[in-house]
């Protein structure tokens, strides 16, 4: 299977703080990838330079075979990578459709029907009755839906989703893991940063584990969560505890 995105040797420095260190990975076509990490590892900056709002301090990014490492985050996203915030924005004044038109318009210049496709995009995300509300509104979990919705108006190859499942009630969060296994399963690659790993897992092929800016660890889910490393530094079980 070809690569999607390939890191190779991706660092990011704000001033003294090193907040990704030699990141390297690829994702191959068509898969889901989840990332794991304590607070403050450099998952969400990775988004930041995978999606160009931030550009690395040195290393390379390449999209589908294209260097995309000085382009600007419009133009990725018009290439196909698209993401949601952790923190939902959308314009609190216009409604569901309407944001979802905005989004269409800024990252799919060529589409033919973008209405048509909005449309498809609420049915799938779930959002469809709330079409014409005041995306102000919204709960917390159609707030969430909106932002993947918006992540989708622009067509995206690659859809990176930033704690989505985040604050969702565990009924809430099932029904959202549904929605994104429809959607990978439409093809779409994925990158998922999420606390809430039995939802990610539900989802992903392969984890990725971030600390301190490094990969520590990286494979198919169940064998990463059971790594006693991984079991130490994520979710604060000591290897010498539980050999004790
Ligand atoms: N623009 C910035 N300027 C300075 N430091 C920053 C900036 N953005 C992030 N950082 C720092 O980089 C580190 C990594 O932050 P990041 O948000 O990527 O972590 P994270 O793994 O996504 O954390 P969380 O799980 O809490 O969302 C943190 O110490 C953060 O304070």
């Amino acid at each position: 299977m070809s690569a999607l995105l390939e890191l190779e040797g991706v660092d990011k420095s704000f001033g003294a703080l090193k907040v990704s260190d030699d990141i390297t990975f690829s994702l191959p076509k068509g898969q889901a990838l989840g990332i794991i990490g304590p607070n403050g590892a450099g998952k969400s900056t990775l988004f930041n330079l995978i999606g160009g709002t931030l550009p690395v301090s040195s290393g390379a990014i390449r999209f589908d075979g294209a260097d995309i490492t000085r382009m600007p985050a419009s133009s990725r996203c018009r290439m196909g990578i698209s993401r949601s915030f952790q923190i939902p924005h959308p314009f609190v004044g216009m409604s569901v459709y309407e944001n979802l038109l905005v989004a269409s318009a800024f990252g799919n210049a060529d589409h033919h029907d973008a209405e048509a496709a909005c449309r498809d995009i609420l049915d799938v995300t779930g959002l469809l009755a709330r079409a014409n509300r005041p995306a102000g509104s919204l709960t917390l979990l159609e707030r969430k839906r909106l932002e993947l919705a918006r992540a989708l108006a622009s067509n995206p190859r690659l859809l990176l989703l930033d704690e989505i499942a985040g604050g969702l009630t565990e009924g809430e969060c099932h029904d959202l893991v549904g929605t994104i296994q429809g959607i990978r399963d439409q093809g779409v690659s994925i990158i998922w940063i999420e606390h809430i790993v039995h939802a990610l897992t539900a989802v992903v092929e392969r984890l990725i584990v971030i600390d301190f800016g490094k990969i520590v660890a990286e494979g198919a889910p169940d064998a990463v969560m059971s790594d006693p490393f991984v079991q130490e530094i994520y979710m604060g079980i000591s290897v010498d505890d539980d050999a004790a």
